[in-house]
């Protein structure tokens, strides 16, 4: 069966018993590490929930923070969306066509944007724990590998054999972005909005001081171990696409502490842990951070494709 085949299952099964007014999502949101509330931000009806687990073909989630289920609702009580909580990862052991299905499914439903949001390192020294970084390009180490969704034979019910990605952030949608940013900050609202490049990696490591090191100097803004492989299926099969990053952590770039006497005389064993424990990335800051930001984060996206859609 191909990815076609299996997109147009999954599609006649989610849509079956959809309400009339939620039959043709115009927008798809994925919302990442701890930023599932922006599906409570769809208003009780018309509203249908999905579990992953019942979805022909979808990928199950397995990280904490990434709950599992397909939302479709009205995004201010307008416009037709369907919401992932929760994404499946490619270190979860996942192929890239599989991470990749439920953008398939989006394509089949008609959607025309898809909207990723997801938590990242910050490699740029400006960046603060708690900024939303606006993608306007990425870096696919892994596919520069061939660990790409797109590897095999080319679906031509989908996409070309060759897309370009030179064009892949959309302008207009970014532009609205700065519009809404402008109306939701306050003097008081300490995030700042940034446009960055975001480098994808495989994980589930965290990159090592002198991984992130090279991938700052490579142009890298934030890091992450998602979105970009969506991003290129998405591309492939023609949706516009519209991506944030939250900040939730600083990536560590200091260069190592060296291990000689010298280095390290008088330092206890307490200093010596301190040397090497600081900065350190965890999952749970990581949740931690996007449950702090997530009320901005979903104002923005909402008020966002309000802008952008909230007309149609
Ligand atoms: N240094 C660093 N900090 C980060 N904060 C969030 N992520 C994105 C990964 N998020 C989860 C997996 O989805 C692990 O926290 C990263 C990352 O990849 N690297």
């Amino acid at each position: 069966m191909s990815t076609f085949e299996k997109a147009t299952e999954a599609v006649a099964f989610l849509t079956k018993d959809l309400p009339e007014a939620l039959k043709k999502p115009q927008v798809a949101i994925v919302c990442g590490s701890g930023l599932g509330g922006l599906a409570e931000t769809v208003q009780a009806e018309p509203r249908a929930e999905f579990d992953y687990t019942s979805i022909p073909h979808f990928p199950r989630p397995t990280v904490a923070g990434h709950a599992g289920k397909l939302v479709f609702g009205l995004l201010g009580q307008k416009i037709p969306a369907v919401l992932m909580v929760g994404r499946a990862h490619y270190f979860e052991g996942h192929s890239m066509e599989h991470i990749t299905f439920p953008t398939r499914v989006f394509k089949r439903l008609g959607v025309d944007t898809v909207v990723l949001t997801n938590a990242a390192g910050g490699l740029n020294s400006d960046y603060n724990v708690g900024d939303i970084t606006l993608l306007n390009d990425h870096i696919f180490l892994a596919g520069f590998a061939g660990v790409h969704p797109l590897r095999g034979p080319n679906d031509e019910d989908f996409g070309v054999r060759f897309p370009p990605l030179s064009d892949a952030y959309d302008l207009e949608l970014r532009r609205y972005v700065h519009q809404a940013w402008k109306e939701i900050a306050t003097p008081q609202t300490s995030r700042k909005l940034h446009e960055g490049v975001y480098a994808y990696v495989g994980g589930p490591t965290y990159e090592t001081r002198a991984e992130s090191r090279m991938l700052r100097m490579m142009g890298a803004d934030v890091v992450g171990m998602s979105t970009v492989p969506e991003i290129v299926t998405a591309r492939h099969c023609g949706l516009r696409v519209l991506a944030m990053s939250l900040v939730t952590n600083n990536a560590v770039l200091a260069p190592v502490t060296r291990g000689d006497e010298e280095t390290l005389q008088g330092k206890d064993a307490g200093e010596l842990n301190d040397l090497i424990e600081e900065g350190k990335a965890g999952h749970e800051e990581v949740l931690e951070a996007g449950r702090a930001a997530a009320v901005d984060m979903q104002k923005l996206v909402v008020q966002t494709l309000l802008k952008a859609f909230g007309n149609a």
